[in-house]
C-alpha cells in the first residue's frame, strides 16, 4: 500500500509539494478551503508532470492518489507525513498546527515558512516536538533544496526521520542547526530582492535589466558553484585569502544599501508591478512555469551528467528509485526509460532532432547495462561497454514536449558482445528503432575482453527470456533495404 502524505494548505507551495508526493509513489490529501485549490493543484500538476520525469532516467513509481480532503482531520489521517504550506500569517500557522495536532500524534509536520522559526511556529502546541520548518523552493517539484530547521524542543530522532523522507522523494535536506528569521537561503533571497527593489524605485534600472544582470551572469555562476566556491576561484591562483584581501574593503565602501529599505506603498507596487507587466506580460503565468520549468530541466540534467551540485542529487534519486523497481519481467522487452522531448532537442524543422534519437537509444542502453551490474563503479574499475556499430530506423516524429519511452531486447550476446535492439516509443507508437553491438572492454589494455562473470550472470536470463520474442522484422537490416 501506498504511503501517505497530508499537504494542509493547497496553493503554489502546497500543490508543489502534492506534485512531488505524488510522482514519487505517495497518496497525497490536500486540504483547503480555497474552491479554487483543486483547479489550482490540477495546473500544478500538469506541469509535474511534464518536467519532473525528464529528470529521471529510472522509470518512476506508479503516480499515487490524490484525494482532497473536507476537513484537516480526514486529510492527517493515516498520514506518515504532514506539511503546512498556508499563506504566511503566524496566527494563521498556529490555528492550523493546532487542528492538525487534535488528530495526528507523533507524525512529522514540516512547515513551509519562508522566515518563521520553528520556535515561533511551536507556541502554544500540544506537541511541539514534532514541528519543524521544511523550507522548500518554487517550483517544488524540481528544486531539491527544503530548509529543514529544527528548534531546541525538537525531537532529534523524529528530524531524521523527516529528512530521510525528503530524500525519499528526491529532496535534499539542508538541516540549519541554529534558528534565524528567514532561514538561510531567504536571508540571501530578501537581501538580494532589497537591493532590486532599490535599484527600480531609484530609476537605476528597470526590472528586466535587472533580470538580465542575473541571469547572463552571476546567476549562471550560483546554480552550479554557489558563492564561496566562485569568490575562491575570483581570487585567482592565491584563492580565497587573495579574493578577500581585494574585495574585502568595499564592506565599507557604498557599494550596498541593505540595512535600509524602500517605503512599501501603492507607488512602488505600481512601479514594479507596471515594469513586469511590460517585461514579461505576454506570457501567462502557467506559460512562464512551463518555460521555466524547461530550463531547469536543461540545466539540471547539465549538472546531472556532471554529477555535481544539484545534478548530483538526482543521481542518487535515481539510485534509491532503481532499488525499489521490481524485478524486470525478463520474458518481456524491458522498459528502461522515460524521456521528454525537451526545447533543445528541437532542429528548424520543427520536430526532434535526428542525434537526439540516437541520444534517446544509448540512455536505454546505459539504462541495460546499470541493471547487468555494468554501472559507474563497474566503469570505475577499468571494464566498460563501448558501442562498436548503431542503426537508428526513423518510423514517426516526435514534438516538444512529447513523452517518450524506450524498450530493450537482447537479441544475442556473449562473453565479449552484446547485441541489442531498441525502441523509442511515443504512446503505442514506435517513432524509431536503435540496433546496437557493443563490445566489452578493458580500458587500461585498450581493448576487447570477456565481461565479469557476474555481468554475464545478471545479462544470462534476460537474453535467454528474450530469445523467445519475435526477432524485430528490422533487425540486421542495412540502409536502404526495402522490407520483406
Ligand atoms: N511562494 C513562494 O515562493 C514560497 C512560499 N513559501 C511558503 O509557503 C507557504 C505558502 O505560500 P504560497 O503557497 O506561496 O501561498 P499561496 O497563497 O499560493 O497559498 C496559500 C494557500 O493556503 C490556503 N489557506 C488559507 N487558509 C487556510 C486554512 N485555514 N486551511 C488550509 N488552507 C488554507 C489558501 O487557500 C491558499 O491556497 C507560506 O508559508 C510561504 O512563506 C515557501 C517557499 C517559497
Ligand atoms: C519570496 N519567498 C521568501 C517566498 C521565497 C522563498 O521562500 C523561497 C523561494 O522559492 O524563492
Amino acid at each position: 500500500m501506498a504511503r501517505k502524505a497530508a499537504i494542509i494548505g493547497g496553493g503554489v507551495i502546497g500543490g508543489g509539494w502534492a506534485a512531488r508526493f505524488l510522482l514519487n509513489g505517495w497518496d497525497v490529501a490536500v486540504f483547503d478551503p480555497d474552491p479554487e485549490a483543486e483547479r489550482k493543484i490540477g495546473e500544478v500538476l500538469a506541469n509535474a508532470r511534464a518536467a519532473l520525469p525528464a529528470l529521471s532516467d529510472v522509470p518512476m513509481p506508479p503516480e499515487g492518489r490524490l484525494t482532497f480532503a473536507g476537513s484537516i482531520t480526514e486529510a492527517v489521517e493515516g498520514a506518515e507525513y504532514i506539511q503546512e504550506s498556508v499563506s504566511e500569517r503566524l496566527d494563521l500557522k498556529h490555528r492550523i498546527l493546532a487542528q492538525i495536532q487534535q488528530s495526528s500524534h507523533g507524525v512529522p509536520i514540516g512547515s513551509s515558512t519562508s522566515g518563521f522559526k520553528p520556535s515561533e511556529l511551536q507556541e502554544g502546541a500540544a506537541d511541539p516536538s514534532v514541528i519543524f520548518v521544511a523550507h522548500p523552493f518554487n517550483p517544488v517539484y524540481l528544486l531539491p533544496l527544503a530548509e529543514v530547521v529544527p528548534s531546541v524542543k525538537s525531537d532529534a530522532k523524529l528530524i531524521e526521520n523527516a529528512k530521510e523522507i525528503l530524500r525519499q522523494i528526491g529532496m535534499f535536506p539542508l538541516h540549519v542547526r541554529k534558528e534565524i528569521d528567514a532561514h538561510i537561503a531567504d536571508r540571501f533571497l530578501e537581501a538580494v530582492w532589497r537591493e532590486a527593489l532599490w535599484l527600480v524605485k531609484d530609476g537605476v534600472a528597470t526590472t528586466e535589466e535587472i533580470d538580465e544582470a542575473i541571469r547572463m551572469g552571476f546567476g549562471l555562476r550560483w546554480g552550479q558553484m554557489g558563492l564561496f566556491e566562485t569568490y575562491r576561484i575570483a581570487g585567482g591562483e592565491a584563492g580565497m585569502k587573495h579574493f578577500l584581501a581585494q574585495f574585502g574593503p568595499c564592506l565599507t565602501w557604498p557599494w550596498t544599501k541593505l540595512m535600509d529599505v524602500p517605503e512599501y506603498n501603492d507607488e512602488l507596487v505600481d512601479l514594479i508591478a507596471g515594469q513586469s507587466d511590460a517585461q514579461s506580460g505576454k506570457y501567462t503565468i502557467r506559460e512562464l512555469e512551463r518555460i521555466r520549468d524547461g530550463n531547469l530541466i536543461g540545466f539540471m540534467r547539465v549538472l546531472k551528467d556532471r554529477d555535481w551540485g544539484a545534478g548530483k542529487v538526482l543521481k542518487e534519486h535515481d539510485k534509491r528509485l532503481a532499488a525499489l523497481l521490481p524485478e524486470p519481467p525478463k520474458a518481456e522487452v524491458l522498459e528502461l526509460a522515460q524521456m521528454q522531448v525537451l526545447p533543445g532537442w528541437i532542429d528548424y524543422n520543427g520536430h526532434m532532432t535526428e542525434s537526439r534519437y540516437l541520444f534517446a537509444g544509448t540512455m536505454v542502453c546505459d539504462n541495460l547495462l546499470r541493471l547487468i551490474g555494468a554501472d559507474m563503479d563497474y566503469v570505475a574499475g577499468g571494464h566498460s561497454y563501448f558501442t562498436a556499430e548503431n542503426h537508428v530506423i526513423h518510423l514517426d516524429e516526435a514534438k516538444l514536449g512529447d513523452h517518450l519511452t524506450g524498450t530493450v531486447q537482447v537479441l544475442s550476446y556473449d562473453e565479449k558482445r552484446l547485441h541489442a535492439f531498441i525502441r523509442i516509443l511515443k504512446g503505442e507508437t514506435v517513432i524509431a528503432t536503435v540496433e546496437q553491438m557493443l563490445l566489452h572492454v578493458d580500458m587500461k589494455a585498450g581493448k576487447a575482453c570477456p565481461a565479469a562473470p557476474e555481468v554475464l550472470a545478471r545479462l544470462k536470463p534476460i537474453a535467454e527470456a528474450h530469445a523467445a520474442l519475435p526477432r524485430p522484422e528490422s533487425a540486421g537490416r542495412h540502409v536502404g533495404q526495402r522490407k520483406g
